[in-house]
Formats: structure tokens, sequence, C-alpha cells
């Protein structure tokens, strides 16, 4: 790419980088012409197309080398590393390659069957012998391993079918004697106790959520473009959009561990693309999401099984079928990325997101024959003039990289030309803007509660597994102050209301940092940086009061609560209030709000001047009593109070928190609070800080009671149900827990409420860690 950028001559990157929207088609022109005569352009294309150069290709020889590794380790009785050796010889064997008269890949699935078994994962086995049958339906092993597995699982009923179908199929004599004999061992057994007749469902769990009955509608806004209004009321953590994503893609980091069509983990029988040997999937299901089917699954004939009884027949067929069908028609996520270099391997996520969703317009198009307008429908030219001038000629470059890559399987289809460049470069902005980060649950916690390692010392934090986009859920705006809730589980969207909305309100949700989390200057600039708009939310245009106490200074007069600023927070909270007089034309649906808010008696308490006195916003006075303070002064404090903070957290981190450590802690935390304002979010941290680090040396009760101190903080920040609350309610309930405390059972009524708020029905699985709060409570209950 970078080769490919500086070969474009000067004089094309100057009139690239100037484009407005409207030159967008002819700059891209000019590019294409560019590129059409350039070799180094060509071979890219080459090698990102061309089977013959693949890296991705499977691969026979390595794929029998894993397998000789894996037999290895199986008869040394290493079975977690035969797991690992077999499923890397699924992942590179060919689905047609044979080995000594068997499939290849249906060996091995029975190979790896058999260590699933060793190790105790018998559905995993189970899921297995079924992948071996589905290629080869008449091997013997995975119906006698199947059959073996069933056992296990006390599923007589099957296992007798499973090894019924197995003798039929062995041929050898000896073999016969085995299935026989694990024959006998089943029917006995299930003349025993009898079967429990339930199916085990092999495969995951069907989704069983409430339905969104919420009616929204997508209107203009002055300020943002297109945004989601509630046509009625809406209650508090109601289910207000479920979505699942246009496209998506995993991030380089989790394409080993993490499935690549669902993000969920992946389990130990994991599976592989059926073309490639790099996606990894957790399921049939996700496999043929993502690839389609690649080969002929379905029985040809019951050539050789005369005899064998119609149930029996049938039971094999649903063996093979397993749950692998999709209700919907589905347009295969990966199958165009299998040729030459695996182009996720090469070219950026978003480039190969656009590519999916370019890929599925076109799919549906030739489906329907309907005129797809998805291009238009996500065109955000108005963004274009605030890109950075690097970031537009890397746009371009990538939109014609990726349309001739297209262009290879749908050829006239995809015409290339300069209006089609745009229109795929509009896509890849998109990106810039929609990217929603799709999270997988938290690990699950295990032990107690108050284990080190789990709620104190541990984020609870989700991790971010991939990148979607949704085309509804794309037309929700930002707010810094949101007043819903976007979380994914697996890779569905779900958005809660965090907030009672009345009729005709817009639901906005939060890009990033909230008011409260960090200041107003820090959030607009990661909103320009990261999506290039200049947020207009309510938040940054109006007076709040965590937005002036989050770094703001003490007062010098005693007991008064004003807030003293720097000069840069004085100068964005004025730019708000100039927008005042503007008001009632950004916010004419609820003008009376905006007085509301202005006679806050939060705002009047910690800046009473701004309200009465014609705004009157100094930096370096109190904006409620005007004392004056030095803050260079102050500074100089602050930052030797920094660096003692810094060697606990480090100390924290190492788990070697000392004693004299946390004496030099509290004393700076005294001289923090002497400096800065009572509510200012630095003295919050540092008790959070001080919490953890007393939890750390055993001092539980100084541990609670800096927990609190940093709860008090927060509810001025946030409000008294926000999230971040909840977090910290976590620590306390824990550290409650561990001293006996029965407080801790309303700290868990609060956390539970709070969580439910923002994940509905799903904070459990989410959040395992509070399932255990939660247990520990019952427990209590019931010792009383
Ligand atoms: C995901 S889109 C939301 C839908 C968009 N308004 C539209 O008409 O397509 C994000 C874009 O909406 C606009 N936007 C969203 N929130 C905003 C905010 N708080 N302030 C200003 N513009 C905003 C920006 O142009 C941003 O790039």
């Amino acid at each position: 790419m970078e080769i490919l950028k500086s070969a474009v001559p000067d004089a094309l990157k100057l009139e690239i980088s100037n484009s407005t929207p409207a030159q967008l088609p002819s700059t891209s022109s000019s590019l294409l012409h560019f590129f059409h005569h350039s070799p180094l352009f060509h071979q890219m294309i080459k090698d990102l197309t061309d089977p013959s150069v693949a890296l991705c290709c499977k691969d026979r020889s390595a794929a029998l080398e894993a397998k000789l590794k894996g037999n290895e380790c199986f008869s040394k009785g290493d079975y977690p590393n035969a797991l690992l050796f077999y499923s890397q010889a699924v992942r590179l064997a060919p689905v047609d390659m044979d080995d000594v008269e068997i499939n290849m890949v249906a060996l091995l699935y029975v190979n790896r069957a058999s260590t699933l078994q060793k190790m105790g994962l018998l559905l995993e086995c189970l899921r297995d012998c079924s992948r071996a049958l589905r290629v080869s339906p008449r091997y013997a092993k995975a119906w006698f391993r199947r059959g073996k597995a069933n056992i296990s699982l006390g599923k007589f009923v099957d296992a007798i079918r499973d090894l019924n179908i197995s003798l039929k199929v062995e041929i050898s004599s000896s073999g016969k004697r085995q299935i026989e004999a694990e024959l006998m061992i089943a029917l006995d057994k299930f003349k025993g106790m009898g079967s429990s007749g339930k199916k085990i469902n092999e495969n995951q769990s069907e989704d069983c959520d409430e339905p969104v009955q919420v009616k929204l509608q997508c209107v203009s806004t002055t300020t943002k473009g297109r945004g989601v209004f509630c046509v009625d009321d809406v209650s508090e953590a109601s289910l207000v959009h479920k979505e699942d994503p246009y496209a998506a893609i995993i991030l380089k980091k989790y394409r080993e561990t993490h499935c690549h069509f669902c993000f969920n983990e992946l389990p130990a029988d994991v599976i592989s693309c059926t073309s490639c040997s790099i996606p990894l999937y957790c399921s049939d299901r996700c496999q043929i999401q993502a690839v389609g089917r690649k080969f002929d699954w379905s029985f040809k004939s019951f050539n050789g099984l005369e005899g064998l009884a119609d149930d029996l027949k049938n039971y094999m067929a649903d063996v093979r079928a397993g749950t692998s069908t999709l209700d919907t028609v589905h347009i295969a996520e990966h199958s165009h990325e299998c040729q030459g270099f695996h182009w996720p391997l090469i070219l950026p996520s978003e480039v190969v997101l656009a590519g999916r969703i370019l890929v599925k317009v076109i799919e549906q198009k030739r489906r329907t024959s309907a005129d797809s307008n998805l291009i238009e429908f996500l065109d955000l030219s108005h963004n274009y003039l605030q890109l950075p001038p690097e970031s537009k000629l890397g746009m371009h470059i990538y939109s014609i990289i990726l349309l001739h890559c297209l262009q290879h399987l749908y050829r006239t289809e995809l015409p290339i030309s300069g209006i089609m460049v745009s229109k795929a470069r509009s896509i890849l902005q998109k990106f810039l803007v929609l990217n929603v980060e799709v999270t997988s649950a938290t690990p699950e916690v295990k032990g107690p509660v108050h284990e080190p390692g789990n709620a104190l010392t541990s984020s609870l934090e989700q991790v971010k597994v991939g990148q979607a986009v949704y085309v509804a859920g794309s037309f929700f705006n930002h707010s810094c102050q949101p007043n819903i809730h976007a979380y994914f589980l697996s890779r569905t969207l779900y958005v809660q209301s965090t907030e009672y909305i009345i009729a005709g309100t817009e639901l906005e949700l939060s890009y990033g940092p909230q008011v409260g989390q960090w200041d107003c200057k820090d959030r607009q600039r990661l909103l320009e940086d990261r999506y290039s708009f200049t947020c207009q939310c309510t938040g940054c245009s109006e007076l709040n009061v965590p937005d002036l106490v989050i770094n703001a200074y003490r007062c010098t007069k005693l007991n008064c609560l004003g807030v003293i600023l720097d000069r840069t927070v004085a100068g964005c909270e004025k730019r708000k209030l100039k927008l005042l007089p503007d008001a009632s034309t950004v916010y004419c649906s609820s003008p009376h709000k905006k007085v509301e808010k202005l006679n806050d008696a939060n705002i009047s308490e910690v800046a009473r001047h701004v309200l009465e006195s014609d705004y009157k916003l100094e930096p370096q006075h109190c904006l409620v009593c005007d004392s004056y303070r030095d803050l260079e002064a102050s500074c100089a404090a602050a930052s030797q109070a920094d660096s003692c903070y810094k060697r606990l957290q480090d100390a924290i981190a190492l788990n070697e928190v000392q004693s004299n450590f946390l004496l030099d802690a509290v004393r700076c935390t005294d001289l923090l609070r002497t400096v800065f304002h009572p509510y200012n979010k630095r003295i919050a941290e540092m008790e959070d800080h001080l919490a953890q680090a007393f939890y750390l040396v055993g001092e539980l009760q100084a541990a609670i009671d800096h927990c609190k101190a940093s709860i008090q903080i927060l509810e001025k920040l946030y409000d008294a149900n926000h999230i971040a609350i909840g977090n910290e309610l976590i620590k306390l309930a824990s550290l409650q827990i561990l001293t006996g405390n029965s407080a801790a059972s309303n700290s868990i009524s609060r956390i539970t409420a709070i969580f439910s708020r923002y994940y509905g029905s799903h904070a459990d699985d989410i959040y395992p860690y509070l399932r255990l709060l939660k247990g520990s409570q019952d427990a209590d209950k019931s010792h009383i």
C-alpha cells in the first residue's frame, strides 16, 4: 500500500487531498487511469486474486505431518497436544483428501473425537463424529465412536442405533466383534436404566429473546443529519432495537481464539473454512453462514445398506443433517476471500468489511433482481471535507484495489469507473463513522466472589472482538449524555433505553466517552479524531455539573463548594454559554428543558455566578464566591501527588503494596483534597486505588471506606444509576460480603437494578460475576 501510495504523482496526490465530495468521481477516475498503467498495481491485484499464489490454501503434506504428531501425542496420553495437532490437521486438510481409502478430514475428525472423549468433552466428541459422518457416511469407526460417546452421555437409544449402523458398515470381523461387545454394553445399560428419551442438542442454544415492541422512526435533525426518534413514550430499561449486522469482521488479535462468524470464544472442537486454512468457527452453523456449503453432503444412495431398517436410515440422515440447515436465505460472508493472498490477512479490516458489504449488495441484487440502493443509502459525503488529506488518498487507493479484487468474481456486475470508486470510497469512509465494536462476554469468573483477581483487581469490561456494520443501527446519533445503551451478544446488536423517554425524543447512544467520564474538550477531540464530526449534543452545548467539576480546583474559602476552572476548561464552558441564545432553535422540541437545566440546583451549588451574574465565567476565580486561586502553585502540588499515585498503581499491578506506600498514598490524597474540588474525578480515582491497595494488604474496612468515598464522588459525576456506579458497587459488594457486612445485600440489589437497566435480561450472561454475587446473597439468606 505504501509503495502504491508513493508511486502516485505529487500533482494527483494534491488534487485528491484538496478534493471535495463533488470532485470525487473525477479524482477517482484520474487515479484509476494512473493505476491502469502501473505494473505494480496489476501485480498486487494478481497476488490478491490468483489461487495459484495463494498463501492460505489447504496443504496436504502439512496436514499429514500434523496428523502424525497428533497420533504420537495421543499414543503417549498427551491429549491436549493431540487435540492441538488434530485441529491443525483438520484446518489444513483439503476436503477431498484421502488417506488409505478413507477421507482424511473424516479420519481426522474421528481421531479428534477420540481425544475429546479421553478429555471428557463428550458433546464436542459427538459433534466431531457427526462431522466425520457428513463427509463419510459409511465410516464405521465414526459410528462406533459416536455410539461410545452416547453411552457415556446416557443416551442409550441413540448409542444402540449408532452401534447397529456401525456393525452394518464395518467389514472386518475383529471390528465387528468390538462393536458387538459395545452394543451389548449399551443394551444392558438401556435395559437397566432405560432411556431418558431426551434429545441432546449438539449445537448452540436457540435465541429466546423478548420481542422488540418500541416503534421508532428516522427523522432529519438540523444539527446531526438523520436520527432515530421514538413514536411513543418508552419506559426505562426497555429493549428498543435488535439487529444482526449487514457485515462484520473479527479483529486480527482474536483470529485464533474467537469464532470468525459469531465472535464467541472457540470451543475445543473448533472447525475451519472448507476452502482455505485461515478462518476458524465455533460450529457448523457459523461455518456455513461464513463459507456456504462447499461440498455435497446429501446421501447419494443407500447402496450396501440393504436390510438396514427404515428408522435407522432416517436416523443416519438426521445425524448427518445436524441442525446445520439455515432457516433463512443467507449470503456466505467469507466465501469470496479464499483466493490469492487471503484478503483479511493483507488488507485492513475496514477494507475487507467494505468488500463484504459490496458482495452482499451484489448477491442480494442477483437474488431479488431488485435495485439495491444501499450504497446511496450509506452515503456520508458531508464528512468528507473533515477527513485528513492522507486518509483521502488511502481511501481512494483501497477502493480501487477492492473493486478490482471483486471484479474477478463479479465481472460485468461490477463495472469499475470513477463513480463506482467514489461510491466504494464512501462506504470505506462510512466505516470510520459506523464501526461498531462488537464485544464478547467476559470470561467466566470462577471461585468465590472475594477471591483476588475477581471484582477488585480485575477488569469487568467486555473485550472488543470485531467490527460490524448495522444498517438501522447506523442511524442512531451520538450524545455524551445518552438515553440508550448499545451492547452485543455474539454479533447481534441490542439497544436498551436507560431512562424514561418521552414520545418524539431522539434516541442517542454514546460513541465514545460520556459526560462524567472525560471532560468536554477531550470528548470532543476524540469524536473529531475518530469520527470526523464536532459534537452538538446537549452535554457539549449546555452547562452540566460533571463538566464543571471533573477537573476543577477547590475554592480557597473554607466550606465553599464553588469550582475554580483553569483557562482551557473555562474556555470550553464559555463556548457552551455562547450557544445559549440559540438553544431554542437547536432543541426546539423541548425549550422548557433548557430553562430547567439552567436553574439546576446542583449547578448553582458549584457555579452560581454563571447563572446569576450575566454568565460570568472567569478562570482561576471561584464561580460561587469569586475567591482567587493561584493555579500554578496548585498544579505543582498536584504533580507531586501524581508521582505517588503512579507508584501506588504500579504496586497494585504487581500485587506488591507495602504499608509505607499506603501511608504516602493516603497523605497524597489528603493533599489532593486541599487542591482539587471535592467532586474532581482524580480524587475518585485515587480513592478507588486506595480501596484496591487496602484490600490487597488485608485491611478490608479501610478498603470499604475508600470504595464508598469513590462512589460518593462518582454519584456527582454521573447519575446514581449509571453503569459506572454499578461497576464501583460490584467492588463494594465484594468487600462487604468478605467482611460479612449485611449492607452487601443492598449493594447487590442496586447492582442488579443498574445492570438490568443497561443489559436487560442479558446482564448475567454478559457478566457472569453478577450471578456469583447474587448466589452469595441467596446463600446468605438461606443461612438466616
Ligand atoms: C452513525 S451516523 C448517524 C446517522 C447520521 N446522522 C446520518 O444522517 O446518517 C454518524 C454521523 O451522524 C452525525 N452525528 C452523530 N451524532 C452527532 C453529534 N452528537 N453531533 C454532531 N453530529 C453528529 C455525524 O455526521 C456523524 O458522522
